[in-house]
């Protein structure tokens, strides 16, 4: 079904669309595919503009592939979230007309950038509008892992709170500690503001080069990768992935690392190598860890480490606010239609 403004633009939902007059006559819009349902801000922008007529996978479960594949195919937009490959096939699937691809994502390591841009094909993204979002998620997983809230909430329901006991359930505080940064943008910036007030002591960060700019606003000091693996209290990923960042949380970054550090990632679970953050966790080289990602997604329930108290795991929730995830889609809708009007994206990823 393909829906465009006016009387079906009013619907809140795309409802099967039965073949009218009014829909041949908007047979010459540009055709957009869009892959899930996603939150109503951008579905309104879509179907306001007029300037589109669209589809949608309209579930909260991914499209499956094949479906996908058919359902792009001579799409001149697709609006995609993170599930969605990107890749050559579904390219050559989509042929010639597909001019924008536009992911309600910050993250783009489901697009395949190369075939997108050997096709002169426009990529939009959505960074800053879940910027304050994703920090406030790191900041409460950082504590609920430190504090160990999760296991502490789990012995008062279950019967394991007894007497006040001195050194039950004690983690580890932020006042005086070092914070490190794998990977500093703007969301690292973002949780180190956070953090501050904490009484943290010193930020620490690493990145591919120096970042003065955005190390001034939150007075980080730049360290090698050893130093911050070494100097860390507590370690915040904050890195896209990429081939470069690819497993690059492993046995060799944790065996540097403090036994009282806490481990934190909420940017990609590709980053991480998770036989060697098990072992780390299992053997005490360090003292915790919280993910909000991990590989795969969902991450089966027998997974070993679930097994372990210290690391809490939590389902990919960094963005969940109601008003983020509607900016993000709102972001995501309007990339899309500047890209299919040949002017420049809001935010547009520079291939
Ligand atoms: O890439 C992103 O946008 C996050 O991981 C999900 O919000």
């Amino acid at each position: 079904m393909w829906c465009s403004r006016t009387a079906l633009g009013r619907l809140r939902r795309i409802a099967p669309c039965t073949v009218t007059g009014f829909h041949r006559a908007m047979s010459t819009l540009p055709k957009v595919y869009v892959t899930r349902k996603v939150p109503p801000d951008g579905l309104d922008i879509l179907r306001e503009s007029g300037q589109v007529q669209f589809e949608m996978w309209d579930s909260d479960d991914p499209v499956p592939r094949v479906e996908l594949l058919k359902k792009v195919k001579g799409c001149d937009g697709i609006l995609c979230v993170l599930t969605e490959k990107i890749d050559a096939q579904l390219l050559e699937a989509a042929g010639p007309n597909l001019k924008v691809v536009s992911t309600m994502s910050v993250g783009f390591d489901h697009l395949s950038l190369d075939e997108l841009k050997k096709r002169g094909i426009r990529v939009g993204y959505t960074p800053d509008v879940l910027t304050d979002c994703v920090a406030e998620l790191t900041v409460a997983l950082l504590l609920a892992t430190s504090r160990r809230l999760i296991e502490a909430t789990h012995e008062a329901k279950t019967g394991g709170w007894g007497t006040w006991r001195t050194l039950w359930l004690c983690g580890h505080e932020l006042a005086n500690s070092t914070v490190g940064i794998l990977g500093l943008g703007r969301i690292g910036v973002a949780i180190a503001e956070r953090l501050k007030p904490f009484k943290v002591k010193k930020f620490i960060y690493t990145d591919v080069e120096q970042r003065p700019e955005l190390a001034n606003m939150i007075e980080a000091e730049y360290v090698s990768f050893d130093e911050m693996a070494k100097q860390s209290d507590f370690l915040a990923v904050c890195c896209a992935l990429t081939p470069e960042t690819h497993g690059i949380c492993n046995l060799n970054l944790f065996s540097k690392m403090k036994k009282n550090a806490i481990f934190i990632n909420t940017s990609r679970g590709g980053v991480v190598n998770q036989e060697d953050l098990y072992e780390a966790l299992s053997t005490g080289l360090i003292a915790g860890a919280g993910l909000d990602v991990t590989t795969p997604e969902p991450l089966p329930t027998h997974h070993p480490l679930f097994t372990l108290k210290n690391c809490v795991i939590l389902p990919h929730i960094a963005s969940a606010s109601y008003t983020t995830r509607n900016s993000m889609s709102a972001l995501a809708a309007n990339n899309l239609l500047a890209g299919l009007r040949g002017e420049p994206m809001p935010k547009e990823l520079k291939l």
